[in-house]
This record gives structure tokens, sequence and C-alpha cells, in this order.
């Protein structure tokens, strides 16, 4: 197939932000539109999204990504969408209405619910059929807290009126007015109902959560025609044609196609992601086995650690407590002191993620004296999420058995020069960032173009990746293991905090 249309448009559907991008052919951004949406914390723990708000940033930032550059529907060959995995929407298949805000995949209200599933001794069959470790981060559990909790739900969702998705899944019914309820691969095994390895939704699982069947959406793979959108955004039909969980996506765009290639995405959370390769490898080192994309028959797995907080300790500095207007002062504030003078935040915001797996641990700052100031804090922020990404890619270089030369980086937070020396020093590695740092974007765009023939194959489309800059390692090693030694003495403080 080859493709006349000049453009390939992605959404990238994050936690903060609702992003539209247009590549063209040479990988290049042609226009961009980003609009944050407001994060809800109803009560201490929960974190929630209101839906028909993300429909309403995504579809005006598709429009405003056109519009910008005088681009028109009929240039665009194909979309790709890529979206903050496991955050859980339920909605009526007759109205389309959601019937509670989406509960983000930060949200911690089924932590006791996991707890009973750990203690009944399911962990081993979770572990072998998903690859994941029970936690409330997956979409199961919030699910089922949807049926329990709203009232009529349960009943519904018996009698086949409710829909479940993902954000891909959410976006995809607005899409298409409520055609298709479909998700990818990728996004399907990051819910605790999918097995990797058959490739299918789980019966065994789903009656463990005691989740109708009938509310799970189709599973395709993560490039093919998946359905035309339908809706009054866009006049004309385009293909969707790309879908991947962001993560996935992201290790998709930095080329990372190789077993033992890994990135490292700072966004919201971090994400450390391994290829491979054809092979399911069950982590020894509380990592999760995933499903890093299907292509055709092709499987791809992949080994991932994931940090709830990254860049969300640096959003908390600034809209929760208020201590700078703009993400980016935080690198000045950092640079201001010497070092940390013995300052450390564990920002266990959300609990801790890999490889602790606390649900109960909570954030605390360390080593505060009254000589402490805005800078501390902010430094402490962003040497904590180095640190958090050193712990991840010791646990998966333990796996993989060997030691990481050189990781891949993109994400909003790679913007900080500060933060990726620091994490260069602190893994005695290269760390490589692209041109183009909307990598996740990108994948999506590259899943949505090969599916429609606007790029040939992977070989054209690897060319395409550039380094921008690279860090390499300078700190001292006596300095080195005295940051990680109290480091690690502050995660252990403040985990199991919760009663
Ligand atoms: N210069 C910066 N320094 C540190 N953190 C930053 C900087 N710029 C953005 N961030 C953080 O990056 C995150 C946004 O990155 P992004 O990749 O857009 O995330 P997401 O896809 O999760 O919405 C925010 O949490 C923000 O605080
Ligand atoms: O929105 P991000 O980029 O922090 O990604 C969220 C992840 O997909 C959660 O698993």
């Amino acid at each position: 197939m080859t493709q006349s249309k000049p453009y390939i448009m992605a959404l990238d559907q994050g936690t903060t932000s609702s992003r539209a991008i247009i590549f063209d052919k040479k990988g290049q951004i042609v226009s961009v539109a980003q609009k944050e949406f407001k994060q809800h914390f109803p009560k201490q723990g929960w974190v929630e999204h209101d839906p028909e708000e993300i429909w309403k940033t995504q579809s005006s930032v598709m429009i405003e990504s056109m519009v910008d550059k005088s681009i028109s529907v009929d240039e665009i060959a194909a979309i790709g969408i890529t979206n903050q995995r496991e955050t859980t929407i339920v909605w009526d298949r007759k109205t389309g209405k959601p019937l509670f805000n989406a509960i983000v995949w930060q949200d911690r209200r089924t932590a006791d619910f996991c707890d009973s599933l750990k203690e009944k001794g399911h962990a081993e069959l979770i572990a072998s059929k998903t690859g994941l470790i029970i936690d409330a981060y997956f979409s199961g559990t919030k699910i089922r807290w949807i049926l329990e909790n709203v009232e009529g739900a349960r009943e519904k969702a018996e009698a086949g009126e409710l829909a479940f998705g993902t954000v891909d899944s959410w976006l995809i019914w607005k899409l298409t007015k409520g055609q298709h309820h479909l998700t990818d691969i990728t996004n399907a095994s990051r819910t605790m109902l999918f097995n990797i390895h058959t490739q299918a939704w789980d019966d065994e699982l789903c009656e463990l959560l005691e989740i109708p069947r009938s509310m799970l959406p189709e599973v395709k793979s993560c490039s093919e025609v998946f359905c035309e959108t339908a809706g009054d955004v866009l006049r004309s039909k385009i293909p969707i044609a790309g879908i991947a969980g962001d993560q996935q996506a992201a290790l998709f765009g930095q080329f990372c196609t190789e077993p033992g290639m890994a990135k490292t995405t700072y966004g919201t959370g971090c994400f450390l992601v391994m290829n491979t390769g054809k092979e399911a490898v069950r982590s020894e080192n509380k990592l999760l086995t995933t499903i890093a994309w299907k292509i055709g028959d092709e499987i791809n797995y992949a080994l991932e650690g994931s940090v709830f907080i990254g860049g969300a300790a640096i959003q908390w500095l600034r809209d929760g407590i208020e201590l700078f207007g703009h993400a980016k002062e935080s690198e000045k504030l950092a640079m201001s002191l010497p070092d940390n003078e013995g300052v450390y935040f564990v920002p266990a915001l959300a609990g801790l993620g890999a490889p602790h797996w606390d649900q109960d641990a909570r954030g605390a700052f360390f080593g505060i004296t009254r000589g402490t100031t805005i800078a501390h804090f902010t430094r402490a922020a962003l040497e904590a999420i180095a640190y958090q990404v050193y712990d991840v890619l010791k646990a998966m270089e333990k796996d993989a058995g060997e030691k990481t030369k050189e990781l891949r980086v993109d994400g909003g937070a790679t913007a900080n020069n500060f933060l990726m020396q620091f994490q260069s020093d602190l893994l005695e590695c290269e760390i490589k960032r692209p041109q183009i740092i909307e990598t996740t974007a990108i994948g999506a765009a590259f899943l949505a173009g090969l599916a429609v023939g606007f790029w040939k194959d992977r070989e054209e489309i690897k060319t395409l990746w550039k380094a921008d800059k690279s860090f390499q390692p300078q700190m001292e090693d006596e300095k080195r293991e005295n940051l990680l030694h109290f480091w690690h003495k502050a995660v252990e403080r403040s985990k199991n905090w919760v009663e």
C-alpha cells in the first residue's frame, strides 16, 4: 500500500494533559497542541479525572493542531492513539455516559482489596497469567470498585449494559460515536484480567474479581486499521490505525526494538521498560512482565519497572504546595545548591511501585534543618526521581544479568538537564536524550503509519531516531555511595506508614 497523504496524527492522552501531534514522513513534528486538565483528589489516596474533560481536551487539541498550521483533515493518513494506562472508565453503552469519574492509575482506593487477594494466596495465579504484581495500580480492582460502589452498576453490568475501557477505548468510542468498543493488547495487559501468554481475557480472573466478561472490549493488535473516525469532531473519515499504552509506545518510538534495549520515560511517573523479544521473561526482582507490542502476528514482550511519582513530584511542589510557578524553575533552584546538603524526599505520594510495591508507604522529607529552603525541597524532589529510577534499573540489571551501558530517555521531565546529569551520575551509564522527546506520540504515529503504508517498514523508520544530547557520568564513587546510602535509609523509613 502506498500513501500519498503527507501527515500522521498522534493523540497522546497523558495523566496531566491531552496532546495532538502531527508528524510528517521524516518523523518531524509539524504541529503540536496540548491542554492540561484537572486532577481530582476527592480523598486521601484517591485520584480521578473527568472522562468528559479528557474527551473535551483531546478533541479540542486535535482541531487546534490542524487549524494552527492550516492542515486539512484530508491530509491526515491515519491516527495513532497512545494513553495513560490502567486508568479505568466505565460507561453506559446506551447513553455513552460514564457511571463514575475515571479512576486514575495512581489511585489507591482498592489497596485493601488487593491485600485481601494477596492474603488469600492469589499472587502466583495472577503473576503467572498476567505478568503483574497484585496492586491497586491495575484496572481490574478499579472496575470492581465501580461495580460495588455505584448504585445499580452491578445489575447493569450483569445485564450487559456497561462497557469498561482504558482511555484508548474511551477515545475510540467517542471518535466513532459509540460504534467501536475495542482496545489494544498492551493496554489489555495492564488490567490484571488478561492472560499475556494466551493473549485473551481470562475467565478465571474475571470471576475472581467479579467482573462480567461482557464489559470488556475486543482486544486488537497495535498496528492495523481498527476503524474510522465517525464523529462531529473530524468531518472526514480518518483510519485509526495505531494503539499502544504510552510506555509501550515510547519503547517503540525510541526504537528499542532489539532485546536488551531499554528506555525510561519521565512523565507523571517514571517507567523503565526493557525489550525482551519474543520471550515473556518472569522477573525475580519484582518487575512486571508486560506486552511491548503486537504487529501482525508478531508479539514482543518487555520487563517494566513502574515508579508512581516522577515528574508528579515537581507538579506537586508547583501546584500542591506552590513552591514555584513553572516546572522548569526547578532546574535553577536545584542548581543553586552545591549538593543536597542532607535533605532527601521519598515521593511515596501514591505508595511505592517497583521494586518495593508498598501500597502503605507515604511521602516524607528527611534531614530538614533551620537552614532548609525551597531550593533544598526542590533539589530533593528532582534527586528522588533519579534515585527511584536507579532502584528499578538495578532490579532490571539483576534480571537481565548484565549492566546497562546506555539508557534512552524521554518525557516532559527530561527537559531538566540537572535531572539528566544526576541520573547519569547515579547510574554510571550514558543517558541519551533524542531530538524528539515526544517519543510516546511518535511511537503511536509509527504504529499507525506502518499499518497504512505511510512508512514502508521498520527499517525505514529506524533511520529517523536521532540523539540530541548525551549525558556522561561524572560523579565520584564515594559521593554516589553516600547519596544512595541516605536515600535507601529514607525509603525504609517511609515504608508501611498507613495502618
Ligand atoms: N523542566 C522540568 N523539570 C522537571 N519536571 C518537569 C519539567 N517539565 C515538566 N516536568 C514534569 O513532567 C511531567 C509532564 O511530563 P509529560 O511527559 O507531559 O507527562 P504525562 O504524559 O504523564 O502527562 C509533569 O509531572 C511535570 O511536573
Ligand atoms: O501519563 P504518564 O506518561 O505518566 O504514564 C502513565 C502510565 O501509563 C501509567 O502506567
